[in-house]
């Protein structure tokens, strides 16, 4: 068996073209969704994902707002910052891009954020609200792994899925969407700690792999026919990404998303879509209110 490739690229593109109409329709009530992204330091993935993310902005209208700060910015400098952000009636919405440089507390500036504004789901307000099933705008990995498979038809309802890592981009939420009633999966939520992960993740009909671990899960540990999403990062001594998947799955596997080209293209597409969200939301209730008056 050669497995079917979960495109992430044209299937982002897809969406951000879906997006780009919606943009228009803002334009023309005169709202312009204005996305704002705080950078700090120098790691090279990170400098990389912000830079695609100002041209998806680019290429569907959204205003892009760019703030970057070195390694060496302190506390109060990052969180002076996001206190601009949430003052700043151009940026309708921000992300803070993680990870941050050691020593910073991740927490406080996530915390510092105003709710309203947040674009990447990340604020606790926002994990809260997804937790009590509240509306909420959702991390952006874990959306754009639950988009890729619908729009390819695989099956979520009653599938078993084995979540492998436990960061607060993806691991941590990941299973919370997919246990909502209207995905329906039963999810094993794997880690480092984990004892017999193979064992584990034979059982699977869908393995999300993001753990970071280049390689970790082997043809052998997929059941024949899974689907298999590649979303952990790690990077040879050239730059080049290594993914969580040995190429060998490919054989074995039902549905394959590859890395690059998988489920990156998806995370930054689902970020527009907050995005553009909460703009339409913010003038549904501006022209709410102005019934009302
Ligand atoms: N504030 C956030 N920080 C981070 C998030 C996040 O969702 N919010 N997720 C990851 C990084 N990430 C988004 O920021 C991200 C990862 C990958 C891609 C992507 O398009 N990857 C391309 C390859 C690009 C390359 O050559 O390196 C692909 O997979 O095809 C976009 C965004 C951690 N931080």
């Amino acid at each position: 068996m050669t497995a079917q490739i979960l495109d992430g690229k044209a299937t982002a593109a897809a969406i951000k073209s879906e997006l780009a109409v919606r943009v228009e329709a803002l334009k023309a009530r005169g709202i312009t969704p204005g996305l704002g992204t705080i950078l700090v330091g120098d790691d090279p993935g990170s400098h990389i994902y912000v830079a695609g993310k100002h041209r998806d902005c680019a290429q569907i209208g959204i205003a892009s707002i760019q703030r970057e700060l070195p390694a060496s910015a302190t506390q109060e400098e990052i969180e002076a910052v996001v206190r601009e952000l949430n003052d700043n009636p151009a940026c309708t919405g921000y992300i803070v891009q993680l990870p941050l440089p050691k020593g910073v507390d991740t927490n406080r500036v996530l915390e510092l954020m105003d709710p309203a504004k947040d674009a990447d789901g990340l604020h606790p307000t926002s994990l809260g609200r997804l937790v009590l099933g509240q509306r909420a705008p959702l991390p952006c990995t874990p959306n754009g792994v639950i988009k890729l498979l619908r729009r390819h038809d695989v099956p979520l309802a009653g599938a078993h899925v084995v979540v492998v890592g436990r960061g607060i981009t993806v691991g941590r939420s990941l299973p919370l969407l997919l246990t909502r009633r209207s995905e329906n999966a039963t999810v094993t939520q794997c880690h480092t700690g984990t004892r017999d992960l193979p064992a584990l993740l034979r059982q699977a009909d869908i393995v999300v792999a993001a753990a970071g671990v280049p390689h970790l899960i082997k043809p052998e540990d997929v059941k024949p026919g899974a689907a298999v999403l590649d979303v952990g990062v790690s990077r040879d001594e050239n730059g080049k990404i290594l993914g969580d998947v040995h190429p060998g799955v490919r054989e074995v596997a039902g549905w394959l998303s590859p890395n690059p080209g998988g489920v990156g293209p998806m995370t930054r597409a689902m970020l527009l879509a907050n995005v553009v969200e909460a703009a339409e939301l913010a003038g549904a209730g501006a022209a709410g209110a102005g019934h009302a008056g």
